[in-house]
């Protein structure tokens, strides 16, 4: 009926003028934060200057250090800490200045849920925005505990929110007042409800009929959120401040107290889950995570290169992200192992014996010490000296530790005859017992001082020594394939190392004494791949054994890669880790998921299904007649792909990486490295191993069975490569397909 459509006219008309309206105030809103902003870094840069002059004695005829800082030294570090702030601030990157609002509920609204925050408007940011630390801020930092409520909240349990505003910007764009296009309103309770009798279908004031179907049914009914989700991948990876979902929330903000290990299909968001509880912890708990530091670990620098922006972007510049390999001693490496040797040099009964090589440098007393003291001289017994030396073993300290235990075990011994013949000795007295030539010459024949290179040598260069240590734990065999034949070195400076012994050395040097970096908190990324080993590095640089690992049991594609949990938790020296899953997949749309699902019921792991947030996936498979069509194929693959939206991946064998490269550029396609230079061009060509990790809008899988019989871990290989795609994803085969794939 005309009557009623005009009715309809009317409400969309309304609407639209109240959308406008809201928006020129959240507008004004960001001019508001924009100068703030602006405010608070020139006063940061004004009080560095300040502090300069105050620390150059130029500051109102101060003395140098006066009214900043009491003495030189504090003086010195107020300024490094002013200068530190100004430059963060002046670092940190232009963007939306804010991106949600909550409204919590009124007295009228029946608030007690909302408790402290009653009839309280937050808008909430990646950083805080406020003049100063005491005055209330216009916008708050999304890790502050308020801001849980934008994360948590549901229409079931409003938390006190009455309103969830999402704001969208201009995708790129520096977060001026016209980059924000649109809003979004959520109602968590139904406001009218109770007081005018209105009913909640109005919606007054809500903008968004999206935001109506979130609150009745929950779920992803946020178009932003959605929209966010959908866009397209390109660059490097971003941060997912702004649409967090609860189960991911939940990872975020658990507490540094114990590990946590997060097993989650692919991109269902561990890497992303992983980088921002980084930055919630450094928030939260300063002091314990700031000092000792934070460490991310990842599996090889193109992913490092892939991640590395998202920490910055949400204001954290301090964390140290390397892989296992950048932790490892600066040893040049100049050998190579066979496989069976990597295989042993990476396992954990390699630990057993690296201890029992060390140990093995302890030798019991043989005879009496007598120590001079001016004229007197004191004698030790063999018996005595032979119980410090054994006790010590038993008490298995770090090595040095346990030298610096027996000198003053055996000083005490000495201390013991001094009271006894004439009362009770001074510290004076005891330190010079310390140092006497005769206890340190006893010292270096019992508990001799040595570096790692000589036990690794000594170990490895001399097959009777390698038995003593390995018995019980290698096979002859395994010994045979360990030990140096051939190049064996004078000395253990002049050894050629290869790249598993600096796991070895790594090993010894934390026997000996504990690493000189330790971390607050580790974060270890793609941690089903780890070897014993490699864990044991990481478990040694965490300080209090407070980690975060992310992984995917089905996506390990290492000799040593994890089977199950537990046992990989135990070596990162997490054994009590919670476990907890990840199940919904941001990255690869349903209708890809299907031949990866296929796939992954034939590995030899147990991990539930990947599902999807996402649909409109596009998979197309296909023929080329020969092999040697391949390159040509994928060319002619890209240079369409490259007509669409987003970023293309090409993943094939490593051994074909070169050629396809040469391909496109023979014909006129750039390409870049993966996780080079980010965002110059928008074509990669990957080996399946490097692929892990990243993700692509368009992906173009070349002769999937030659990834699948890539070694044992070609299934698993392909399972990754399978799961890169966030939109398309083109499978280019001349020989026949795995099954998976088939059908
Ligand atoms: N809540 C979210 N909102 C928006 N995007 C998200 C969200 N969670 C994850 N993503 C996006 O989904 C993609 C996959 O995330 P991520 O790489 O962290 O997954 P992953 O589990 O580490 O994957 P993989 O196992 O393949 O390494 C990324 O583009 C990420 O930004």
């Amino acid at each position: 009926m005309p009557g009623d459509s005009t009715a309809e006219e009317g409400d969309s008309t309304a609407e639209e003028d109240v959308l406008q309206a809201e928006l020129a105030a959240e507008r004004a809103y960001t001019d508001r934060c924009r100068a703030t902003l602006d405010r608070t870094k020139a006063a940061a840069q004004r009080r560095v200057l300040e502090g300069a002059g105050v620390l150059t004695g130029q500051h109102s005829g101060e003395a140098a250090g006066e009214g900043v800082a009491g003495d030189g030294a504090s003086a010195e570090a107020l300024g490094r800490y002013l200068r530190s702030q100004a430059k963060e601030l002046q670092e940190e990157a232009d963007g939306p200045p804010f991106f949600g609002r909550l409204d919590f509920a009124t007295e009228a609204d029946g608030g007690e849920q909302a408790g402290e925050h009653r009839g309280q408007r937050y808008y909430i940011g990646r950083r805080r925005v406020g003049e100063h630390p005491s005055a209330p801020p216009l916008v708050l930092d999304w890790r502050a505990p308020v801001s849980r409520a934008f994360y948590q909240a549901t229409a079931r349990d409003p938390q006190g929110v009455v309103t969830r505003r999402r704001f969208g910007w201009t995708p790129g764009g520096t977060g001026t007042a016209e980059d924000l296009t649109g809003l979004e309103d959520e109602w968590l309770r139904d406001r009218a409800e109770g007081t005018d009798g209105a009913g909640g279908q109005a919606g007054t004031g809500s903008t968004d009929g999206a935001g109506r179907a979130a609150a009745a049914g929950g779920g992803l009914a946020s178009r932003i959120v959605a929209g966010e989700i959908e866009r397209p991948r390109v660059g490097p990876m971003r941060d997912i401040v702004a649409t967090i979902q609860p189960e991911q929330d939940d990872l975020v903000r658990s507490g540094p107290d114990g590990s946590l290990c997060v097993q989650g299909a692919p991109g269902t968001g561990k890497t992303a889950v992983g980088l921002h509880r980084a930055a919630y912890l450094l928030y939260t708990y300063p002091r314990r995570i700031e000092r000792g530091g934070m460490l991310v670990v990842g599996p090889n620098p193109a992913f490092l290169g892939y991640i590395s922006a998202v920490l910055p972007a949400l204001g954290e510049v301090g964390v140290r992200q390397c892989t296992v390999r950048d932790l490892l001693p600066d040893q040049p490496v100049r050998a190579e192992d066979g496989p069976q040797a990597v295989e042993l040099k990476h396992s954990a009964r390699m630990a057993t014996v690296l201890r029992n090589a060390l140990h093995a440098r302890v030798r019991l007393p043989e005879g009496p010490v007598t120590v001079p003291d001016g004229s007197y001289r004191w004698r030790l017994d063999e018996d005595e000296l032979r119980a410090v030396v054994r006790e010590t073993l038993a008490q298995r300290p770090p090595y040095e530790v346990g030298r610096e235990r027996v000198r003053a075990r055996t000083v005490a011994l000495l201390r013991d005859q001094a009271e006894r013949r004439a009362g009770p000795p001074g510290d004076a007295w005891l330190r010079r017992m310390g140092r006497t030539k005769e206890l340190t010459a006893f010292l270096n024949s019992v508990w001799p001082r040595v570096r790692p290179e000589e036990v690794v040598a000594g170990l490895l260069g001399d097959a009777e020594a390698l038995a003593r240590a390995a018995e019980g734990l290698l096979s002859e065999d395994e010994q045979l394939a360990l030990v140096w034949r051939g190049r064996r070195p004078r000395s253990s400076r002049t050894a050629h190392w290869s790249e598993p012994d600096l796991l070895l050395l790594d090993e010894v040097a934390g026997l000996i004494a504990h690493p000189p970096e330790s971390y607050g908190h580790v974060v270890v990324d793609e941690a089903q791949d780890l070897s014993p080993m490699q864990c044991r590095v990481l478990a040694r640089r965490s300080r209090f054994g407070s980690l975060t690992v992310l992984g995917d049991l089905a996506q390990g594609t290492t000799p040593w890669a994890a089977r199950d949990w537990p046992e990989q938790l135990a070596h990162l020296g997490a054994p009590d880790a919670t476990v907890a899953p990840l199940t919904t997949g941001f990255r690869v749309p349903s209708e890809l998921l299907a031949p990866a699902n296929r796939l992954l019921d034939s590995l030899p792991v147990r991990v539930p299904h990947a599902r999807s947030l996402r649909t409109g996936g596009e998979l197309r498979t296909v023929r080329v007649p020969t092999a040697r069509g391949l390159a040509e194929g994928v060319t002619t693959r890209v240079a369409a792909a490259l007509g669409r939206e987003g970023s293309v991946g090409v993943i094939a064998h490593a051994e074909r990486v070169a050629d396809l490269r040469a391909a496109l550029a023979a014909a006129g396609i750039a390409t870049e490295e993966p996780g080079g230079e980010q965002g110059a061009e928008r074509v990669t060509v990957v080996g399946a191993e490097l692929a892990k990790g990243l993700e692509y809008d368009h992906v173009v899988l070349v002769e999937p069975a030659e990834m699948a019989d890539s070694g044992p871990y070609g299934p698993q290989r392909l399972y990754v490569a399978l799961t890169r795609a966030v939109s398309r994803l083109e499978i280019l085969h001349a020989a026949g397909l795995p099954e998976a794939l088939r059908g």
